[in-house]
């Protein structure tokens, strides 16, 4: 008797599982449309591990878009401090960004090296810093140009590069570097010429080709009185952006006895924020300083 129920329950549970097993092949089926093949098409885009993985966003022809927004020239505080903005937003909205550097119209943000971001895959790296920059750029803009509207919507482009060891995240951030102060000492001379001495921006072309940095800086100063080394950091150095404790001092209600209902008291926390710096990158000191940011937890 029990032998012939045991059997019984045995088989009852054998079919339950083939309708089971069928149920769930049909429902697998139903969910795959004969469409789903063109998954494959997609093209695998994880970024090689145990690099670092910079995003770097380049503003699309802003050479046209600093004249229609009356930029200063040859560098306009307003727009370097709202590319800086858009850049702390990214960074805080973003996950894994342990350093960003900006200059002109671009900004760099290094991921690290462990991250694990939506998998690593490049695509969404770019895609997402490009669209929260560019949405941050057009939705700050009138906190830092309170005069100027908007005329069109810019845009930047990105892309995608890997570094695999410290040395060569370092040269690269000491690359941008090189260029922001390469770039801004020409512009500084171009201008002076061409706004204090009135010469054609071709004469002033005409007048820089083949100087070399000495002769610049001795344009500057013989002719216009500008010694280039106190020209603002922010314009030599470019900014970066780094994770820093700090101590915040807030006035807060207390709960305190009846009597004393409402009193405020001040209270100090410490938080991370990006902070930004117009430092040297190229030497030793800013990694001897910040030693956390190529730590090898990261
Ligand atoms: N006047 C002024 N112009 C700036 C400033 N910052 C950036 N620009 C302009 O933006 C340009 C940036 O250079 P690029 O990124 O090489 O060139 P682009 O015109 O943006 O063209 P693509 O990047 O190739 O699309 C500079 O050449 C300037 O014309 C600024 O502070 N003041
Ligand atoms: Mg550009
Ligand atoms: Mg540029």
């Amino acid at each position: 008797m029990w032998a012939f129920r045991t059997a019984r329950i045995g088989s009852l549970l054998a079919a339950t599982s083939v309708i089971l097993r069928r149920c769930l092949r049909l429902g697998v089926a139903m969910a795959k449309s004969k469409f789903e093949y063109v998954r494959n098409f997609e093209v695998q885009d994880t970024c090689l591990p145990h690099c670092w993985v910079v995003v770097r966003l380049d503003g699309r022809n802003f050479h046209r878009f600093a004249e229609e927004h009356n930029f200063a020239k040859p560098n306009d505080s307003r727009a370097l401090h709202l590319m800086t903005k858009c850049a702390q937003t990214v960074m805080e909205e973003l996950e894994d960004i342990v350093i960003a550097y900006g200059q002109s119209d671009e900004y760099s943000f290094v991921f690290r090296k462990k991250s694990n971001w939506f998998k690593r895959r490049a695509s969404k790296f770019m895609t997402l810093v490009a669209s929260q920059f560019a949405s941050s750029y057009v939705f700050y803009w009138r906190d830092y140009f309170e005069d100027q509207p908007l005329r069109y919507p810019p845009g930047f482009d990105g892309r995608v590069v890997l570094y695999p060891s410290n040395q060569t995240l370092k040269d690269y951030l000491s690359w941008r570097q090189a260029d922001c102060h390469i770039n801004n000492l020409y512009n500084t001379v171009f201008w002076a010429l061409i706004q204090q001495s009135g010469l054609t921006p071709v004469q002033a072309q005409q007048r820089l080709k083949g100087t070399l940095t000495a002769d610049k800086n001795e344009i500057l100063f013989s002719e216009f009185h500008i010694n280039y080394n106190n020209e603002p950091h922010m314009y030599r150095k470019g900014t970066v952006l780094v994770w820093q404790k700090v101590e915040e001092v807030r006035t807060q209600e207390v709960r305190l006895p009846a009597e004393m209902e409402g009193e405020k008291k001040a209270v100090a926390r410490t938080r991370t924020r990006v902070v930004a710096l117009n430092c040297d990158l190229i030497g030793d000191a800013f990694w001897k300083e910040h030693p956390e940011i190529l730590a090898e937890e990261n």
